[in-house]
């Protein structure tokens, strides 16, 4: 760092430096000489697979188990100079977050490649493959990567770090809401080894709400309020003038190991003025901390990007650091719910009089009305801020389509070992013939195993008669979808004149393509939308008929009652025996509807 240029800002407020620590720790690597290497390039394995065939939940707590246990490894100092567990958790998630905003047109997304010579993805190759603070990914992604593709990898790897800070946060709160990601994760993402077409498609930072709107809302099908949900990760790590050229954390360094709503108070409960020529390089801006409670060091620097300040400030248009010569921010009245989640603490002192000098110092001009923010996500912003629940709901949404743009095939965890249980009636079991179940059906269980015990004939001999007499055996399914994630296959096997009826139930909700379930089960979607309600007998029934209709964007089903949603689904409340299913039409390879 003693080489580092550095030069004293006019306002004394930090020290310039050409290069953070941070940065001259990866250069020393050489890790920027990566920037051209694919993550499958960086991250290779033997016999590795490019779509995942099978994927159990022990499967997936295996993964999310050894992300935690690297990341919760790590010293657990933070410290503004340093905080290893917020660069590796932070590292990991944005290469999972930066990696689906290139989806756009049905190509791209969560397929493990991103332009890695992006500046915005600089320093990914640490904590993927060379070591972040001495952890690379690569070596717990090579003990699955035979099974699992590196694209479902990534995005359960991003949800563990996601876990683990939720979980910190929690331990220090302990009523704070917790987070289940688990449930609603599809596998079957395939992985790209190339993406040539992803050079430029990442939101440059510099364009402000336009690119949050060009990637979010047009290309990833997101709406204003889920853009805002997601962009609340940014609460995790910081930016480094080595890597993007923008520098600082959007929260405190605390905060920003910690998976909570920091980002939303910040933005809000702070002041913020341009800081333009970041770095001396005139082509990154970004807003500076510009209230009382502001860190004057170098690293302990505060920051907000034009993509993040925009969505709630608005002066003839979403805040733009170069063009909007303001200081962004709010009465105390006006987020007061902010201030009480931010410990009291508003612009670094306490609400009164005089909060203006407080929050903006010398700053005269207010970014719009203080007392009513009206950027794109304003709305939204005010109620992550006051709200954490509402903020993880809408985040869990938007996470879902943005993690499953691009993925056609997707199947719940567990779907392909569908067997959990099988049951043999008990009229049934007292027949000499309860074993030739095990030989018609390809689902023995340990169940079956303990009814076959239990039967009055001595197993031996029927096992003996079941070979001997294979070819004398018909069996017949029928497979009845039902309104909740089980769907039971009912098994008649006909042997000698002797009939068995088996139950089947397997797990997983039967979804077809192009649907994606909203919040889990037992869920009603929930809107000012128009709908149409037809009769259906089962939720795959109920599918069929969205998928008939024109332009159905979902539906709502719940015993026998299917709700054909025409509007976009804004969010659902809980209704046991209820499903809110998300519809949106795939293309096939010939433009076809599928
Ligand atoms: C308009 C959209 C976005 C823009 C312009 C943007 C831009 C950036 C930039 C410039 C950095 C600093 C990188 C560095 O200097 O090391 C960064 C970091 C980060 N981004 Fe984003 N980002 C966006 C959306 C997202 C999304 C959707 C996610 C995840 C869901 C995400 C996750 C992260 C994380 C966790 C970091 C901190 C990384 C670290 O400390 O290593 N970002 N982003």
């Amino acid at each position: 760092a003693e080489d580092c240029v550095q030069k004293v800002r006019t306002d004394g407020q930090w020290l310039l430096q050409q290069h953070s620590r941070r940065g001259q720790f990866q250069s020393d690597l050489g890790v920027n000489s990566l920037a051209n290497l694919t993550p499958s390039e960086l991250m290779p394995c033997p016999g590795a697979t490019l779509v995942t065939s099978c994927m159990s939940l022990a499967d997936y707590d295996a993964i999310v188990s050894a992300v935690r246990g690297a990341l919760e490894s790590l010293p657990a100092i933070c410290t503004a100079s340093n905080c290893p567990q917020a660069d590796w958790a932070a590292c990991v998630l944005r290469m999972a977050g930066h990696d689906f905003m290139d989806f756009a047109a049905g190509q791209g997304g969560s397929d493990a490649c991103t332009d890695m010579a992006d500046p915005d993805n600089g320093g990914l190759p640490a904590c993927l493959a060379t070591g972040e603070h001495g952890i690379a990914l690569l070596d717990i992604y090579q003990q699955f990567c035979v099974d699992v593709s590196l694209a479902d990898f990534l995005v359960i790897a991003a949800e563990a770090v996601i876990l683990s800070t939720r979980a910190r946060h929690i331990a220090s709160n302990p009523t704070a809401p917790p987070l289940n990601l688990r449930s609603s994760f599809r596998f079957g993402r395939v992985t790209a080894t190339s993406c040539d077409f992803a050079a430029g498609r990442l939101p440059n930072p510099e364009r402000g709400c336009q690119a949050v709107e060009d990637t979010f809302v047009n290309a990833l099908g997101l709406s204003w309020t889920e853009a805002a949900a997601l962009m609340g990760v940014h609460t995790l790590g910081r930016a480094d003038v080595s890597n993007s050229g923008y520098h600082g954390w959007w929260s405190d360094p605390e905060n920003s190991r910690q998976f909570n709503n920091n980002y939303y108070v910040s933005l809000l409960a702070k002041g913020w003025i341009p800081e333009l020529a970041v770095g001396g390089n005139s082509g990154k801006n970004q807003w500076e901390r510009s209230d009382i409670g502001r860190d004057t060091t170098f690293d302990g620097h505060e920051m907000m990007l034009n993509t993040d300040l925009c969505l709630a400030y608005s002066e003839n248009g979403p805040v733009i650091a170069t063009e909007h010569d303001c200081c962004a921010w709010l009465t105390s009245d006006t987020i007061a719910d902010a201030v009480a989640n931010n410990g009291g603490e508003y612009c670094g002192g306490n609400p009164g009089r005089g909060e203006r000098g407080q929050c903006c110092g010398n700053q005269n001009n207010d970014c719009g009305n203080r007392n009513n923010p009206s950027g794109p996500a304003a709305d939204a912003i005010l109620r992550f801020a006051a709200d954490e629940a509402a903020w993880l709901e809408s985040f869990t949404r938007a996470w879902l389509i943005a993690t499953e743009n691009g993925h056609a095939e997707l199947r719940p965890l567990g779907s392909c070992t569908t067997v959990e249980t099988t049951e043999i009636s008990s009229t049934e079991t007292s027949t000499t013939t309860a074993t030739t179940t095990t030989s018609t059906t390809t689902t023995t269980t340990t169940s079956v195993t303990t009814a076959v015990t239990t039967t009055t004939a001595p197993a031996t001999t029927a096992t003996t008669a079941t070979s001997a007499t294979s070819s004398f055996v018909s069996t017949t399914s029928t497979t009845t979808p039902v309104a909740t994630t089980s769907t039971t296959t009912e098994t008649t096997t006909t042997t000698l004149g002797t009939t068995v009826t088996s139950t089947t139930t397997t797990t997983g909700l039967q979804l077809l393509r192009g649907f994606t379930l909203v919040d889990g089960i037992d869920r009603a979607c929930e809107g000012d939308g128009d709908t149409a309600v037809v009769a259906a007998a089962n939720a795959a029934e109920c599918q069929e008929k969205c998928r008939d209709m024109d332009g159905c964007r979902g539906v709502s089903f719940a015993a026998a009652r299917c709700e054909l949603w025409a509007d976009r689904i804004q969010e659902t409340v809980p209704q046991a025996g209820s499903l809110c299913l998300r519809f949106r039409r795939r293309r096939g390879k010939g433009g076809r509807d599928s």
